[in-house]
């Protein structure tokens, strides 16, 4: 288990994260969500072992990282936000340089990177130098070094962020790899449509607290708020306020309700007595993105 104890950092003036308190489970997928400058790098930084200098502790499958930073370091594998590789190496070159960076060597290191250019979807470009390499390929191979070493723990800061969407589909599948041999994983992005995807623990961040964390099924449940999405010529707010909360958006109507495949029946009779024929008639479900913006009234997505 990760166990976040009081966490604090402050970067001078800023604090960067403000007594941080939560746990991720042992082989849970953890999405650590929230926008840019929430604090989830730091978080990660200090976990990792990178930044040393904060309040409170973290403890990694009951090693504090504060004692035991080296001993910790060694079950976890950093994937950094920025891309970290030796350009001029050939994939190849960059596995055995992070191979031996990590302690291994012969025939485990020649066989480990067998398996691992095999995972990244790499093997027929093992020997080509990085700096030929898409943005893709190269953050793939910037996690296959961070697995070199099988690490119990798997730290992705922002791992899909400018790449194309055949790249982000690969790194979809290698991470299901790590989950089902049952690593640990944390997920740090912005992008909740992936978190809600791949993850099955979430905790969101914003301006260096914790606002929500727990499994996505509790998150999910907890502020789910069901709503039923309209789009149709002769139908006013009033008439659909008796179904529930309604509010006018661009090109239709939202109702909030308790019982949205009854009232959706209800209004289908009501429309089909008085000759409605709508555009659009949809149930709609809470994602994740619009709980964040009801707890914290922060977007998440880039405005660039
Ligand atoms: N080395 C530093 N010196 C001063 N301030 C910093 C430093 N690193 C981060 N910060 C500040 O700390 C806050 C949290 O930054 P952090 O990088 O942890 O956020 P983030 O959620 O990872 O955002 P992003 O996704 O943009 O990296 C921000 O206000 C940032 O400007």
């Amino acid at each position: 288990m990760i166990d976040a104890q009081s966490v604090s950092k402050s970067y001078g003036s800023v604090q960067a994260l403000n007594n941080l308190q939560f746990q991720i489970d042992a082989g849970s997928c953890f999405g650590l969500v929230g926008p840019n400058g929430a604090g989830k790098s730091t978080f990660i930084k200090i976990l990792v072992g990178i930044l040393q200098k904060f309040d409170g502790d973290i403890q990694v499958f009951n090693k504090s990282v504060k004692q035991r930073r080296l001993a910790v370091k060694n079950f976890i594998g950093y994937v950094p936000q920025d891309i970290c590789l030796e350009e001029f190496l050939t994939a190849k070159g960059n596995l055995i340089y992070f191979g031996k960076l990590y302690g291994l060597s012969g025939e485990h290191l020649r066989k480990r990177i067998h398996t691992v250019l095999d995972q990244i979807g790499l093997t027929d470009k093992a020997n080509q130098k990085v700096t030929e390499f898409s943005g893709g390929m190269k953050r793939s191979l910037n996690i296959g070094c961070a697995i070199l070493h099988q690490p119990s723990l798997v730290v992705l800061d922002e791992p899909t962020v400018g790449i194309d969407p055949q790249s982000r589909h690969a790194i979809f599948n290698l991470i299901q790899q790590l989950k089902e041999k049952g690593s640990t994983v944390i997920y740090s992005s912005h992008y909740m449509e992936e978190v809600e995807q791949i993850c099955n623990s979430v905790g969101f961040i914003d301006k260096g607290k914790l606002v929500e964390h727990g499994s996505m099924q509790h998150v999910l449940n907890k502020h789910r708020n069901a709503s039923i999405f309209i789009s149709a010529d002769g139908i006013s707010k009033e008439e659909l306020s008796v179904y529930g909360e309604t509010i006018e958006q661009k090109n239709g109507f939202t109702v909030n309700c308790d019982d949205p495949l009854l009232t959706m029946g209800k209004m289908v009779e009501q429309f089909w007595q008085n000759g409605i024929n709508p555009e659009r008639l949809e149930l709609s479900h809470t994602r994740l993105e619009d709980i964040f913006f009801y707890l914290t009234g922060t977007q998440l997505r880039d405005n660039g």
